[in-house]
């Protein structure tokens, strides 16, 4: 079996894409299961293929020359650039209109984008299943669609961490800025006129600046204001109290920030929640002649609202980066208000951090084409690389489970529940079988749909088809060194078409463990087998006595079929027995017929695993 060190384990449903030529050899290897060069972790997480082995990737389908495709709609820095050079394909397409998105989008295996393009539900709609990773080469996800992408299986990775700074250093340019009235200055001076009375600022030391979202971002202005002899209180219901404290910034309820601030900085998501916060309302509440940084998103803002409260003095001065709709209409009276300085989205505009962006995203997204799953997957659980070292067998051997269960059922029967209990000496909260959830998921849907499945889509997936998937833990005694023991699948209340494999409560029941790295089916029904899950399995069921071993084996041995394992599994002598036969190939349909004209043979069943 291709159990290869290090394990691929599992991502897509879908064919294979060779290893493209020029990659970086050593990135998988490094990537996989060691802590990321920035503290973060890469967990590696490929496909469990149907054919056996584990070793698929991604990418849905790679192009001709093996190499998949990337589309990149929107500037991104060279370094991260060649990097995906030297694996992908790259096709840089900017300014595509809607349209022009679309029609490109199915010929390609990932996107990267930043904040100018919308990745709708159309887009994914039109990738037709071939796109499976969307990279956002920055922080703000709310251009993406992910419920769509979920539901498409297509993993989104963002870079998260790279333009912290720039955001942060942009706020305070603006902060600054603003009191000093630089933008208007310069304006003025430049139209020949000598203004210095009129542009007459205010101070920043002393003054107390609110910071809403107390994130990667507005805890850096706060480091940066509190430098500037700020006083910086906070809100932010999820913050933790204590990294506040750390740099002596106080959170504080969301009326409080407002009301007391004279400067008030916005650095929270947009999110159905903050959509268009600060409003009429918001604004009342405010101290009268406030000045407002934004550097968030524009969708935050209620920008009417907005223009309101400046035309009525609430507020003084306002600094945005971001704009509801970008760019604003030509006209936008916001824009041209004489109290509002502007930028077109430049928060992250740095070269060092779009350098930086540029790799962090390229790096997530070569890593999800290979079939790793970056830290920073935006709609796929998390699973540490730890954790999916450790698990890679049993992620093989839970698909596989899944995969024999499902060809167990007989047509129109229907699954309805279905049934995983993990045996395990280990402690239920250090054992995570979200992978291996999915895993038999996309084992027992792949085979009768045509739906693909991955981690990122699992769970969605069978609730989409009503399957409802109940785990079960059985704690044993022993060294918790080990993960698990078994994994046994029952499907209940179906009709099988091997009888044998029923359990006595009238389940389908299927349970394997990993044997030297390798998946073994242990148990059918109520037989105990103990087969390698490789290649194909025949179950014959037949009345325990001597030579039907024999019989069937040399069957096969004319027909040129390989047995690659064979085990026996009887509840009494004389009884009943079944016997598992693992064997390479796809028997021709006159092997299994003769199998099942054997006399004594009462039952059989051919099964891809
Ligand atoms: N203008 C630009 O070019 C850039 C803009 N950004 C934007 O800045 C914002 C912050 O980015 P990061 O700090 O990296 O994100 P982050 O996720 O580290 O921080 C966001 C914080 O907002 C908080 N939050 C969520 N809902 C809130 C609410 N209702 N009220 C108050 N706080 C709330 C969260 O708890 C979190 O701590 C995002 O909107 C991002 O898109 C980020 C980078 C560049
Ligand atoms: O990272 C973010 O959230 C940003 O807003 C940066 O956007 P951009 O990549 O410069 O279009």
């Amino acid at each position: 079996m291709a159990l290869a060190t290090p394990l691929r384990h599992l991502i897509a449903g879908q064919p294979a894409a060779p290893e493209p030529t020029g990659a970086p050899a050593s990135l998988t290897a490094q990537r996989a299961f060691l802590p990321h060069h920035r503290g973060r972790l890469h967990a590696r997480f490929a496909a469990s293929p149907s054919a056996g082995t584990a070793r698929v990737v991604a990418t849905a389908a790679a192009g001709a020359a093996g190499r998949p495709t990337v589309l990149v709609t929107e500037k991104l820095g060279a370094a991260g650039l060649e990097l995906l050079r030297s694996f992908a394909n790259v096709d840089c397409a900017y300014e595509l209109t809607a349209e022009e998105l679309r029609a490109k989008v199915s010929l390609v295996d990932a996107l990267v984008v930043r904040s100018a393009t919308r990745v709708s539900r159309e887009v994914f709609e039109a990738a037709r299943g071939r796109l499976r990773v969307v990279g956002r080469a920055g922080v703000g996800i709310d251009n993406v669609d992910l419920q769509a992408a979920t539901e498409a299986g297509c993993l989104v990775v963002n870079a998260p961490t790279a333009n912290t700074v720039a955001a942060a250093e942009h706020a305070v340019a603006l902060l600054a800025a603003m009191a000093r009235n630089v933008a208007q200055a310069d304006a003025s001076l430049k139209a020949g006129k000598w203004q210095r009375s009129k542009y007459v600022g205010v101070s920043l030391v002393g003054k107390t600046l609110a910071i809403m979202g107390f994130g990667k971002v507005g805890s850096e202005v706060a480091r940066r204001a509190k430098g500037l002899g700020m006083d910086v209180i906070a809100h932010d219901p999820y913050a933790p109290v204590d990294r506040a404290r750390a740099i002596g910034v106080d959170l504080v309820s969301f009326d409080e920030a407002i009301s007391t601030a004279d400067f008030i900085s916005l650095h929270m998501p947009l999110t159905p929640s903050t959509t268009k916060l600060f409003d009429d309302e918001t604004f009342a509440k405010m101290t009268k002649g406030v000045r407002i940084i934004n550097v968030a998103r524009g969708g935050v803002v209620d920008e009417e609202a907005l223009l309101r409260a400046l035309d009525n003095g609430t507020v003084a001065q306002a600094a945005l980066d971001v704009f509801f709709e970008e760019p604003p209409p030509k006209d936008s009276k916001l824009v041209h208000h004489e109290n509002v300085t502007v930028t077109p989205h430049l928060g992250a505009s740095t070269m060092e951090a779009q350098e930086g962006v540029a790799i962090e995203i390229a790096e997530a997204v070569i890593g999800a084409l290979k079939g790793e799953l970056a830290a920073t997957a935006v709609n796929a659980p998390m699973v540490l690389a730890e954790v999916l070292s450790e698990l890679s067998p049993y992620i093989v051997l839970a698909e596989k489970l899944g995969r024999l269960a499902v060809q167990l059922v007989a047509g129109g029967s229907g699954i309805k529940g279905v049934k995983v209990v993990y045996s395990s000496a280990r402690d239920p909260d250090d054992l995570d079988t979200r992978i291996l959830r999915a895993m038999i998921t996309k084992g027992i849907v792949e085979p009768i749909s045509s739906a693909f499945v991955n981690i990122v889509n699992a769970d969605y997936v069978a609730k989409q088809r009503g399957l409802r998937i109940i785990e079960e833990r059985i704690l044993l005694d022993g060294s918790p060194e080990v993960p698990i023991n078994s994994i046994q699948v029952q499907l209940a209340n179906v009709e099988s078409k091997f009888a044998g494999a029923l359990s006595d409560e009238g389940d389908i029941r299927v349970e394997g463990k990993v044997k030297d790295g390798t998946p073994h089916l242990t148990l059918v029904g109520p037989f105990s087998v103990d087969v390698s899950l490789e290649g194909n399995l025949i179950l014959c069921r037949q009345v325990d006595q001597p030579g039907i071993i024999g019989k069937v084996g040399s069957i096969l041995g004319k027909m040129n079929l390989n047995v690659n394992f064979m085990s026996v599994g009887r509840i009494a002598p004389g009884k009943q027995a079944i016997m598992a036969i693992g064997i390479d190939e796809e028997p021709e349909k006159e092997a299994l017929k003769l199998i099942g004209e054997t006399p004594s043979v009462q039952e059989f069943v051919f099964l891809k695993l």
